[in-house]
């Protein structure tokens, strides 16, 4: 981020004599980090985010730096009078694209959603989750440096989801900071930098994050096998994106598992390092036991190759022989 946001002493509340929603809230947002807010409904979570998209102001204290930002709200106004491509690329445009690089920026997000087919659909006429693949869509277009995602994967068929979750480890890794609320305690589960909980209108840090990361995550876990240089991992394991479990594999090769969020990140670190990483293998990690996994809401070959890692999809890749 150009600037590092802070909030400093933030209260909200509603109305002259309305409670107070938040207070007192003091929150440093680092560059290229991913932080989570939990909270029960009504704690104020959606009040917290929209003080940090810059759309809503604080009735105490004060938000400074300014980074260019994104959001996807709980609620899209979806009743507006435009296609769901003319829509996005009206506003690529309001973000300083010209016209076709917006146009073409609009009809990729949607192909990547997999709402290529609606492009032409009036936004009143598209169903919630095609709508809500928009909504995600007019956040991603100018590559903001700070995302807020309020709920943003409700709605999204499952790989949707998936693809949301890559987007989101895609940001971070290209030094984003993502800031987002959900429901679902396995959503992005052992990737956040940093876990806080809205509480009584108090932020308090939960203590997750960095130990939530090294402690077992419940997600969805990839594992990569790589041969690399002599001398082994580069850089400490910590530094990697996602910190890596790290163990010998077979054939000679290393063994890193990481939250599936983190794999497009680790994959593009290892396949970019000097010299290059060779990937011999990339695999979902076995569950540990005991843990429950979302059920699939769709059988198409989409959902499952929405299991791979991005850099695997999107390039064509081969692994080097040897
Ligand atoms: N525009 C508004 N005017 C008046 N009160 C509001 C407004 N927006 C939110 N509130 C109130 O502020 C409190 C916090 O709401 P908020 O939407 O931030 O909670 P939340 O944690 O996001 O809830 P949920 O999990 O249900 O989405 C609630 O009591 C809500 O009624």
């Amino acid at each position: 981020m150009s600037q590092r946001m802070r909030l400093d002493g933030v209260g909200r509340r509603y109305g002259m004599r309305g409670p107070w929603v938040l207070r007192d809230v003091q929150l440093d947002v680092p560059v290229g980090a991913l932080l989570r807010i939990e909270g029960a409904n009504g704690s104020g979570k959606s009040t917290l985010l929209r003080l940090l998209a810059g759309i809503d102001r604080p009735t105490a204290g004060r938000i400074t730096g300014c980074p260019r930002t994104a959001y996807v709200p709980e609620r899209f106004p979806a009743a507006l009078p435009f296609t769901a491509a003319g829509y996005l690329t009206h506003l690529g445009r309001i973000h300083g694209l010209r016209t076709p690089e917006a146009s073409r920026c609009a009809a990729e997000w949607l192909e990547r959603f997999g709402a290529a087919g609606h492009a032409h659909t009036p936004l009143a006429e598209l169903s919630k989750g095609t709508s809500q693949k928009v909504a995600v869509a007019q956040a991603l277009l100018a590559e903001p440096e700070l995302l807020v995602l309020d709920e943003a994967w409700t709605g999204l068929d499952r790989a949707a989801r998936g693809i949301l979750d890559r987007v989101v480890a895609e940001r971070v890794a290209d030094g984003g900071t993502v800031v987002f609320v959900d429901h679902d305690p396995r959503r992005l589960a052992g990737a956040a930098d940093s876990v806080y909980r809205v509480a009584e209108g108090l932020l308090l840090p939960r203590d997750g994050g960095t130990e939530e990361r090294q402690a077992a995550p419940v997600g969805p876990r990839v594992v990569i096998e790589a041969e690399g240089p002599p001398g082994g991992v580069p850089g400490s394991a910590a530094h990697l994106p996602g910190a890596p479990d790290i163990d010998p594999g077979p054939g000679g090769t290393t063994r890193l598992t990481v939250p599936a969020a983190h794999s497009d990140a680790l994959l593009r670190a290892l396949l970019t390092a000097r010299p290059p990483w060779h990937i011999r293998a990339v695999t979902a990690a076995a569950p540990p036991p005991g843990t429950a996994h979302e059920p699939p809401d769709d059988t198409s070959g989409a959902a499952h190759q929405a299991t791979l890692p991005t850099a695997l999809q999107d390039t064509p890749y081969e692994a080097p022989l040897s």
